[in-house]
């Protein structure tokens, strides 16, 4: 049976923290500045790095920055394999997303499948002014024409290979772990 092992520590606290600092730049220089600006994370570990983008965003800029989180649940591929009934979260979005630039956050791109139904699920709430993806980690290995706007690091792996964002707010504490199944 296959086993799920852990390789070794690809990022530290300090890392991620960097990463998400930097992101955080990049996202007021291409947008110059904050305007129009809200941050929404992709459940589960796409909300506390939203959470840290806006409030880095706020602190940089001196503005408010509006959060929220997205359940993509029932806007998945393969809800029909998944499960009979579903695990829903809440998605709360307490503010209207149309004509707002939406940066969507996630902890990693791999397919892109998550990516596009989260899409889904955004058009569904508005029509923002546009969509900006930012991603802690791309591992490769897309399966839809989907890119990240903003990325923390490009960690090439193999199909073998699993990439695990633990955040303090999640795990209790940050780092970014290569894990690999084995035989
Ligand atoms: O590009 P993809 O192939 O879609 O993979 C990326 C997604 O996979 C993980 O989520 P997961 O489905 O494990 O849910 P979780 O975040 O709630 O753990 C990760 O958090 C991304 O959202
Ligand atoms: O390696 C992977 C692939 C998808 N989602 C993850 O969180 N890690």
């Amino acid at each position: 049976m296959e086993e799920l092992k852990e390789k070794k520590e690809l990022i530290d606290a300090d890392g991620i923290r960097r990463a998400l600092t930097r992101i955080s730049h990049e996202i007021i220089e291409k947008n110059e500045g904050l305007e129009d600006i809200v941050v929404i994370g992709i459940r589960t570990r796409g909300v506390p790095l939203a959470n840290r983008i806006s409030n880095k965003l706020a602190d940089i800029e001196g503005e408010e920055v509006l959060a929220g989180s997205l359940d993509i649940t029932l806007y998945r591929d393969d809800l029909t394999t998944v499960a009979n009934q579903p695990i829903v979260h809440k998605t709360e979005i307490p503010f209207d997303i149309t004509g707002k630039k939406v940066i969507l956050v996630d902890d990693v791109l791999y397919t892109g499948r998550t990516v596009r139904s989260a899409l889904d699920a955004l058009m569904d709430l508005g029509r923002p002014q546009n969509i900006q993806l930012a991603i802690l980690i791309d591992r490769g290995h897309r399966e839809l024409p989907i890119r990240a706007d903003f990325v923390g690091k490009n960690l090439p792996t193999s199909h073998q290979e699993v990439i695990d964002v633990n955040l303090k707010e999640t795990d209790g504490s940050d780092a970014v772990i290569l894990k690999e199944y084995c035989d």
